[in-house]
């Protein structure tokens, strides 16, 4: 490869790798609405957690702050009833295209799980699957520990061999995700918009630097924080596009692990207190690593977030998740469409010169080093 591929390859990684990120038609018999879970009642927040945290090194007072999180709505987290939704609107859209996938709905971390999703999958004959991810950017705990779920739940099951799964593309900068966010800061800046000064945060989950460096292809180079960084950064900048002149920042959210591991910063109520000491009274917070309403919402943002901006005596508000937004609901059926036919890189929709991304993850993508190896579907080995 020349000196000149490979400017391109750094600038443009999956639009210069041609056919290799594309993968040939397959005849799916369902989608595997494939998600995080949360608990549903006080009983089950600690199970959860536990489900959540076996074996990361998460400090005991991290837990109980958390579980206090879980606590203050109930023990119940608004994760189920969205997934519920964005089911129920998947299976409308498919149905108003005629188009013959069930949807089935499994997660990794609480009932209904992967493995429970793949069982009635065999015992209903549909044996090659599609997953989407309820996770649109790539990292670690973003994309490959969901890949490494769908192994480990086809191996619970003895479903290996006998039941496949495939997944859409990591889908941060199709228009159907993107498309909300747009319409949400648009209304949010005429809400705050005045205001003396106005900015807007794009607020994502931190994750430990040592997994956002690895985020990505192994041999693709992202600069610091990696593909999962250089994705906000490249949504963000599509979203602002409308809007030139209002000041805008990357920020990170609920981060966790031992204060010793560094995780990716600025912390979203720290950079709030700056842009107040710099003459800010206007806020738009966008929950750009969301898809719905998570805890992380409920919370981090719609709680303490917006209460360090009041205690600043900003004016702020919490633009919508994706949720069940049309554009959204329409833009993963046209994920599942692209995949399932194999349509060329030429003719995926994708608004930053990252994308579209790879069908199939590329060798060493997202991979966790401080946990160590764990087989994955949807991948090119190792
Ligand atoms: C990048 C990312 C996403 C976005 C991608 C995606 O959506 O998948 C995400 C989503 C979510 N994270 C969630 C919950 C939790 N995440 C935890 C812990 C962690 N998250 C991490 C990262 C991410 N997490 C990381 C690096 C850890 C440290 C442990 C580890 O290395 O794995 C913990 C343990 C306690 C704590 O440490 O906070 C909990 C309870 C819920 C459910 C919320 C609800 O119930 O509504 C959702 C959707
Ligand atoms: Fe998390």
């Amino acid at each position: 490869m020349s000196a000149a591929d490979c400017q391109v390859l750094a600038a443009s990684p999956a639009a210069s790798s041609g056919a290799a990120h594309v993968e040939a038609p397959v005849a799916y018999g369902a989608i595997l609405l494939a998600s995080f879970g949360g608990p549903e009642g006080q009983d089950d927040v600690i199970p959860f957690l536990r489900n959540v945290t076996r074996g990361r090194g998460i400090p005991e007072e991290r837990l109980e702050e958390v579980a206090h999180h879980y606590r203050a709505f109930g023990g119940v987290s608004p994760i189920n009833d969205q997934n519920r939704a964005l089911k129920a609107a998947l299976e409308a859209e498919l149905a108003a295209r005629g188009i013959d996938l069930p949807v089935l709905w499994g997660n990794r971390n609480w009932a209904p799980y992967l493995s429970d999703a793949l069982r009635e999958a065999d015992e209903r004959g549909l044996r090659t699957l599609l997953a989407i991810g309820t996770s649109a950017y790539s990292s670690y705990s973003s994309c490959r520990q969901y890949r490494e779920d769908y192994a480990a739940a086809l191996a619970e099951t003895g479903l290996e061999g006998t039941v496949t799964i495939d997944k859409v593309r990591q889908f941060f900068d199709h228009p159907g995700f993107v498309q909300p966010f747009v319409d949400g800061v648009r209304a949010g800046l005429a809400e705050v918009g005045g205001t003396a000064k106005t900015h807007v945060l794009f607020s994502t989950h931190s994750v430990p630097i040592a997994d956002a460096d690895r985020s990505g292809p192994r041999d693709l180079d992202f600069g610091a924080g990696g593909a999962y960084a250089a994705q906000h950064r490249a949504v963000a900048e599509v979203v602002m596009a409308d809007h030139p002149g209002v000041g805008w920042d990357l920020v990170y959210q609920s981060r966790s692990g031992p204060p010793t591991q560094p995780w990716l910063e600025p912390d979203i109520n720290d950079r709030i207190a700056e842009l107040a000491a710099d003459g800010v009274t206007g806020l738009v917070i966008v929950p750009l690593g969301f898809i719905s309403d998570h805890m992380e919402v409920a919370w981090d943002l719609d709680t303490e977030a917006l209460e360090t901006a009041d205690a600043h005596g900003m004016t702020a508000v919490r633009v919508p998740t994706p949720g069940v937004h049309p554009a959204f609901v329409s833009g993963l059926v046209d994920l599942v469409l692209e995949r399932r036919d194999g349509v060329p890189t030429d003719e995926r929709p994708a608004l930053t010169a990252l994308g579209p991304w790879f069908d199939v993850c590329r060798p060493g993508c997202c991979e966790n080093v401080r946990l160590g190896f764990k087989p994955a579907v949807a991948g090119i080995a190792p």
